[in-house]
């Protein structure tokens, strides 16, 4: 089994004046890497932060964090470039913002990242399929896309475990109202990269937070492989 369990803090709900100081802090918690949430105003009804900032961002927390760009924005392919240049490892844009998510891949791996591709609630785990093999991790979205701090979509599971049962080896993300109180279910259901935003970073203790959401996935992991 090749995927193993990593932890994402979503740092939308961080103090964004300090962005910096709180990367650096949900490192130093045991974060296996960072999600950071991009919003355009336009795909979404909200707007966070461009490549300016996370150019900043790369100079600030140095080379080791990995930083996985969700990219909730119309036209993605306008930002692969400037993302790559900025310091992102991974860009994962969403199958519902273009007509052609082939050249788009080809072009995010041309600019040295990696693949994921996002799918809003309402998008069918189906229109994935066919680009399963070219990516490197798909995200199952389990809240609507736009605002941290919404309720968990527990009917998204379905199409994890749908994932996980066609594709054993594919990283497979679950984003929006992760926590300790869902994480069951979407470790249950296959999912392996865990974003969590407002459980993570409104908790006292974010290093137990993310201890606890990596055992669930773990073992989750492990009861899998012994099953088969
Ligand atoms: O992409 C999004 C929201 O659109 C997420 O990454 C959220 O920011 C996660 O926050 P919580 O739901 O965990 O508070
Ligand atoms: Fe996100």
């Amino acid at each position: 089994m090749a995927y193993s369990a990593k932890i994402g803090p979503s740092i939308l709900s961080s103090d964004l004046a300090c962005l910096g100081r709180e990367c650096m802090r949900m490192m130093g918690c045991g974060a296996d890497y960072l999600h950071l949430d991009v919003m355009d105003g336009h795909f979404v009804p909200n707007l966070t932060f461009g490549h300016p900032m996370v150019e900043c961002l790369r100079k600030s927390v140095g080379q080791d964090p990995f930083f996985d760009m969700h990219m909730m924005v119309s036209r993605p392919e306008q930002w692969v470039k400037p993302m790559a240049a900025a310091g992102a490892n991974q860009y994962t844009f969403h199958i519902e913002s273009t007509t052609n998510p082939g050249n788009l891949i080809k072009e995010i791996r041309e600019s040295g990242m990696k693949v994921g591709l996002a799918l809003k609630p309402g998008t069918t785990v189906e229109e994935l399929a066919p680009w399963a093999n070219q990516i490197d991790m798909a995200l199952v979205m389990t809240v609507e896309p736009g605002f941290g701090g919404q309720k968990f979509m527990e009917d998204m599971m379905p199409k994890v475990s749908w994932l996980r049962s066609q594709f054993p080896s594919l990283d497979i993300e679950v984003d929006g109202g992760v926590g300790p109180d869902t994480i069951h279910k979407c470790a249950e259901a296959g999912a392996n990269m865990i974003v969590s935003g407002s459980a993570v970073i409104g908790s006292d203790d974010p290093r137990s937070v993310i201890s606890l959401l990596r055992t669930v996935v773990a073992e989750a992991i492990q009861k899998r492989s012994l099953d088969r």
